[in-house]
């Protein structure tokens, strides 16, 4: 069966996934797996299969904010996904976090309003147990650097308007930096039954002016991401070989 947005068909689809906001970082973490192949590049989603130490996974990019992320977790679980990892940026809350360290989320602080429209007030965002775990091990595994789990806050602002974020407040709540679509993928993921996590780079400070210090492509937070991009591979293939 075709799916409608992202244009793979279900039987091209395994059941795990890496999933990423940039289709630019889709094609690197693709570049990785052997017997690659581009299945679809439909809008921002661009979804390849391959293989790494032998597991068939797929990658796709969702694009920025949760509404199309959710398109893109909703059609690879209908294709038959059932673990999805994101590799993703975040901004970071914490001086001993700073651009280039990566982090777990364990857990997503639910300010979007995409999951206010899945699920009740109340209702909570977390990350599968096993996933994270697999993530952790592979992230201290994968080279030099800052390596925490924690919670992580989702996002639908990324340029501040004339309302403040309370990042202060999800600071002092716990929360170690923010992004744009975590919460999603684990609400969705929970609705339909599957396990997800997530890793993300950090590219710099988030209570910062965006505006005017933020920059991600700096060697610092390239390099975060390539240490990430091998968590999730060597995670996937850890999750696989438990099942067998
Ligand atoms: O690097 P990605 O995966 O896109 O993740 C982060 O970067 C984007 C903002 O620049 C948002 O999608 C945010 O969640
Ligand atoms: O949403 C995001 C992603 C990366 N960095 C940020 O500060 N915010």
């Amino acid at each position: 069966m075709l799916m409608p947005i992202l244009q793979v068909n279900t039987e091209d689809i395994p059941p795990y996934a890496i999933v990423c906001g940039d289709p630019k970082r889709a094609e690197k973490i693709a570049g990785k797996l052997e017997d690659m192949r581009e299945l679809a590049f439909s809008r921002e989603y661009r979804t390849f299969v391959g293989t790494y130490k032998g597991v068939r996974l797929a990658v796709t990019s969702h694009g920025v904010g949760s509404p199309g992320a959710a398109v893109c977790f909703e059609e690879l679980i209908r294709a038959g996904v059932k673990t999805l990892i994101r590799v993703g940026t975040a901004g970071s809350y914490h001086a001993d976090v700073p651009a280039g360290s990566l982090v777990i989320s364990t857990a997503a602080i639910r300010t979007d309003g995409l999951t206010r429209q899945l699920v009740p007030d109340g209702f909570p965002a977390v990350a599968d147990s096993r996933v994270t775990e697999a993530l952790l091990q592979s992230a201290m595994a994968a080279g030099e650097g800052v390596v925490r789990k924690g919670m992580t806050v989702t996002l639908d602002v990324f340029f501040n308007g004339v309302e403040e974020v309370p990042h202060q407040k999800y600071k002092a709540a716990g929360a170690l930096g923010v992004e744009m679509e975590i919460a999603a993928l684990y609400v969705v993921a929970a609705l339909r039954g599957v396990r997800a996590g997530a890793i993300v780079a950090m590219d710099g400070f988030a209570d910062s002016d965006l505006a005017a210090e933020y920059d991600p492509n700096t060697d610092t937070v390239a390099r975060a991401v390539e240490r990430e991009i091998a968590a999730a591979l060597n995670a996937v293939a850890a999750l696989a070989d438990e099942e067998n």
